[in-house]
């Protein structure tokens, strides 16, 4: 694993010259058990505020359809549920973040260890706000299962289910207690159908500083409006 980290941070020093301010950006990142719906709850922030959705887990499928050897080794610790190193992660995530116009990103599925946290943090900046999907095991269980009837997804089986939620328990929670304490994580439950969890999601989205002075601006504007009619002109 030792060389593995190494070619990435080669890697990186190579790319250093093309680097976007990213400086300016709004991020939150999502977190929540494999299956708790993050992806979900993704879609429709996007069609509602207009963020640019960027999914570690997508992220990582990609470069291992690559089939370079550093994607097999990638796909095998995927398989087992494990966690991909920090390194390849964080420098996947920061070069969609350079490549996009858009300066609000919504990162789904990182941090999932709090070294990712930390990293992230120092080489591109802190989170916003962290939306936290909270959903039993079991139901989370079941809905990865009836996914991967379709997913083609090698690990939505039962065998790597177990496994990963067993990573997320050991390195994914301490990340969600590290933003508990940083006060600036939203727990939402995930368990009701999507369109009522988002309900609670727009609650915390309207709580952000940068989403209010949109909503006051459209006050500003108009005579009347709502929360509504404000998030509709933030996504625009
Ligand atoms: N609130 C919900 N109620 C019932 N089913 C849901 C709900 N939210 C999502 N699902 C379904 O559960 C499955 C998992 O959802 P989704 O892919 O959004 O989860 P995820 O957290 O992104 O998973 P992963 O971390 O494994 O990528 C999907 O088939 C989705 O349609
Ligand atoms: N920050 C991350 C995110 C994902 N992984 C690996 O990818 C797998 C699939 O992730 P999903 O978010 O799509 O469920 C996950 O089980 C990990 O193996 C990672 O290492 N780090």
């Amino acid at each position: 694993m030792g060389n593995f980290c190494c070619h990435f941070e080669a890697r990186d020093k190579d790319q250093a010259g093309d680097q976007a301010d990213l400086s300016k950006a709004i991020i939150i990142f999502v977190l929540g058990g494999p299956g708790s719906g993050k992806g979900t709850q993704c879609e429709l922030i996007v069609k509602k505020y207009g963020y640019k959705h960027l999914s570690a887990g997508d992220l990582l499928r990609e470069e291992v359809k690559k089939r370079t050897p550093l994607g097999k080794e990638m796909e095998g610790l995927m398989k087992e549920g494990k966690l991909v190193p920090t390194e390849v992660t964080v420098r996947l995530l920061r070069q969609a973040m350079q490549s996009s116009s858009n300066h609000k990103f919504l990162i789904d599925g990182f941090p999932r260890a709090l070294d990712q946290a930390e990293t992230f943090e120092q080489e591109v900046k802190p989170p916003e706000l962290v939306l936290f999907f909270d959903c039993p095991e079991e139901e989370m269980k079941k809905r990865l299962l009836k996914r991967g009837e379709s997913s083609g997804r090698s690990d939505d089986n039962e065998e790597t289910i177990v496994k990963r939620f067993r990573t997320f328990l050991d390195c994914s929670m301490p990340v969600v207690e590290y933003y508990e304490r940083k006060r600036k994580l939203a727990k939402i439950s995930a368990v009701p159908p999507p369109d009522e969890v988002f309900v609670e999601v727009e609650k915390a989205m309207d709580s952000l500083p940068s989403q209010q002075s949109k909503a006051s601006a459209r006050n500003d504007d108009y005579e009347t409006t709502d929360a509504h009619g404000a998030g509709q002109l933030a996504a625009a």
